[in-house]
């Protein structure tokens, strides 16, 4: 059953369009991704989802809700993250909890989610003195400690360290396992691929492509790439007459073949057959940013 349902949602700022005819759902449980370049328009949808903008155009339903309504009920079953601005840099993490938990008609234990998110003993800690990477786990914290049935995080990682980028993700999906539906946004497509159930591809305010990561990646038709040095001189005609392949190039004595399908299977099956050995065999997957430059002719950081 779709949590959120945007249709043909359009917002312009001026004459400019941001958003333009995006439709989606998002199903309860998933981790639901939007996915694209700056400016793209990500946050902007989002925010008319919040009830924070209002839209041109198009209906959006977060639990059936319409949030330009003014029904307050969408602050119970919608979480959203903070803007760091937002809190005042002398509140302390346990005071920032306590606040917030009093907003909500059912509020999670939030001893019990600083404890989960590794902030007990910050809890006497200002706001100002914690790091990034806490600062953005307390304002996780704070969007879910409501027992929302799906939370918005906008821009989760960005600023954060590669470490503490893998820590809010499982911090993620521990979320997820508690049983709330979350709407990602982002413009990393490692995050995207590792976290989300599906993502939303949004370039220049229209939706390019809605998939899982392995369905965008193979519906781009991104091709796999396998290096190596042969032990003996190779005729290149012996992989290009291979159906998975699609190109065979040299750099120095390397060689470089794309293909698709079973392609390692097959080019290792094709040069045992002909007595060589691949050294130094490398082979690269095709990734969320080969599925972007598919898509949109280029690529999503400039
Ligand atoms: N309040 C505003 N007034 C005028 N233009 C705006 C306003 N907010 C956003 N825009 C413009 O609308 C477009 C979409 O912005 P939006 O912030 O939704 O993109 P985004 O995909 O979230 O980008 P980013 O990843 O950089 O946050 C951009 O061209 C932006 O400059």
């Amino acid at each position: 059953m779709a949590i959120i349902e945007v249709d043909h949602l359009l917002k312009r700022y001026g004459p400019h369009t941001a958003v333009n005819g995006v439709s989606f759902a998002v199903e309860r449980g998933e981790i639901f991704g939007i996915l694209g370049p700056n400016g793209a328009g990500k946050s902007t949808t989002v925010e008319c989802i919040e009830g924070l903008r209002t839209p041109d155009a198009g209906t959006i339903r977060v639990c059936g809700i319409d949030p330009q309504g003014g029904d307050r009920e969408l602050q119970h079953v919608l979480g959203a993250q903070l803007q760091e601005s937002e809190l005042p840099d002398k509140l302390t993490v346990g005071e920032a909890m306590a606040l917030y938990s009093s907003f909500y008609r059912d509020p999670v234990d939030w001893r019990e989610l600083i404890s989960a998110l590794r902030l007990t003993d910050k809890v006497d800690t200002q706001f100002r003195h914690l790091s990034g990477g806490q600062q953005q786990r307390l304002s996780i914290a704070l969007a879910v400690v409501g027992n929302p049935r799906v939370a918005v995080l906008d821009e989760l990682t960005t600023g954060l360290d590669p470490q503490a980028r893998r820590d809010t993700w499982d911090l993620i999906e521990t979320i997820r396992d508690r049983g709330v539906t979350i709407l990602l946004v982002t413009h990393f497509m490692e995050e995207a691929e590792r976290l989300c159930d599906r993502i939303a591809l949004i370039d220049s305010g229209r939706l390019v492509a809605l998939d899982t990561p392995a369905g965008l990646i193979e519906r781009s038709g991104g091709r796999q790439r396998i290096r190596f040095r042969p032990s003996a001189p190779l005729d290149g005609a012996t992989l290009t007459a291979l159906p998975e392949v699609a190109s065979v190039e040299r750099s120095g004595d390397q060689v470089l073949v794309t293909g698709t399908g079973d392609l390692l299977l097959a080019v290792t099956t094709a040069l045992a057959r002909n007595q060589i050995v691949p050294a130094d065999l490398r082979v690269d997957q095709p990734s969320l940013d080969d599925a972007f430059v598919a898509l949109t002719g280029r690529p999503i950081h400039d």
